[in-house]
């Protein structure tokens, strides 16, 4: 089968996509080329049956792909997209990186070129990312179609018109998980400091996570009532959340958070 996708990167995002879109079966793996120069990982994209090749240079064949996927550090983006240029007259360039905003792009492929930049998160490799997307003028409908078509594989998408928005979106959603994730090693901590054996405590503080977000997200309902709804008066819920709640602790330190993730996206547009 013809190449319809190169997913130019396949780290953590890269792969977290890609196996999005294998798992969903709109696409065969032989209708995907991984570029990775990293051999460990680009054997691990292997194993999902994608094709795969150490730089577009040794790539077989003639390569005519609708989309491209730059999945690679922000840092390097540059770079790596000016490899890429021989498509810009036919595919549709998709960005996840961080910060790098649609004009770097066209400044590197041409200003006819249509970009795409997505902002996802990890989840996706499990089919419950979020995806945020903005386009440029020159991205055409059936691109547009399959590429949220693709991404609505990885979870929920999301479309924006103002590309200023990006910052925020990736200190929000994009780098989000980490978050979570760090919170839930807290609550494992604070869970064997409270005497639990580590691994009751792994397991109370990952599935009080889980069922709490999907409680959240299938009860459609304010987090504030469900919060409210634990909360006995004058029991061991609201001895906690005066800790958390108090002062606005915990809202502050997240509002830090999550405005100092916004500032270094803007710094890695620059
Ligand atoms: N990790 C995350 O949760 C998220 C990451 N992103 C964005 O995704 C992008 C990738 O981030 P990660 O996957 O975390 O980084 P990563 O370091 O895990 O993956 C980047 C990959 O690019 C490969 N690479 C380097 N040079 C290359 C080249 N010339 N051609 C092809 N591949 C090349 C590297 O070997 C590496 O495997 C970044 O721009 C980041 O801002 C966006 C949202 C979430
Ligand atoms: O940490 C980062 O820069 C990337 C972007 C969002 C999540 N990870």
């Amino acid at each position: 089968m013809a190449v319809r996708v190169v997913l130019v990167g396949c780290g953590n995002m890269g792969y977290a996509m890609l196996a999005g879109w294998l798992k969903s079966g709109k696409l065969a793996p032989s209708e995907t080329l991984v570029i990775e120069p990293n051999q460990e990982l680009r054997d691990r994209a292997g194993r999902l049956g994608s094709v795969v090749a150490s730089s577009i240079d040794d790539a077989a064949g003639d390569l005519s792909p609708e989309i491209v996927v730059i999945a690679v550090k922000p840092q390097v983006i540059r770079e790596v997209t000016a490899g890429y240029r021989k498509f810009a007259g036919s595919a549709t360039f998709v960005s996840v990186a961080a910060g790098t905003g649609i004009a770097a792009f066209t400044e590197i492929l041409g200003a006819g070129a249509a970009v795409m930049r997505c902002m996802p998160n990890t989840p996706a490799a499990i089919g419950k990312g979020m995806m945020v997307v903005v386009s440029n003028a020159n991205v055409k409908e059936p691109a547009k179609a399959f590429v949220g078509d693709l991404l609505s594989t990885s979870g929920k998408v999301a479309t924006i018109d103002d590309e200023s928005l990006m910052d925020a979106v990736t200190a929000v959603s994009g780098s989000g998980p980490a978050y979570i994730f760090h919170f839930i090693e807290c609550l494992t901590d604070a869970a064997v400091a409270a005497g639990l054996p580590a691994d009751t405590a792994r397991l109370l503080a990952m599935q009080t996570v889980y069922g709490a977000a999907s409680l959240a997200a299938e009860s459609g309902e304010d987090p504030a009532v469900l919060r409210r709804q634990v909360t006995s008066p004058n029991g061991t819920t609201a001895a906690a959340l005066e800790v958390l709640m108090g002062q606005d602790r915990l809202k502050t330190l997240v509002t830090e958070a999550v405005g100092a993730a916004k500032a270094r996206s803007v710094e890695l547009g620059k």
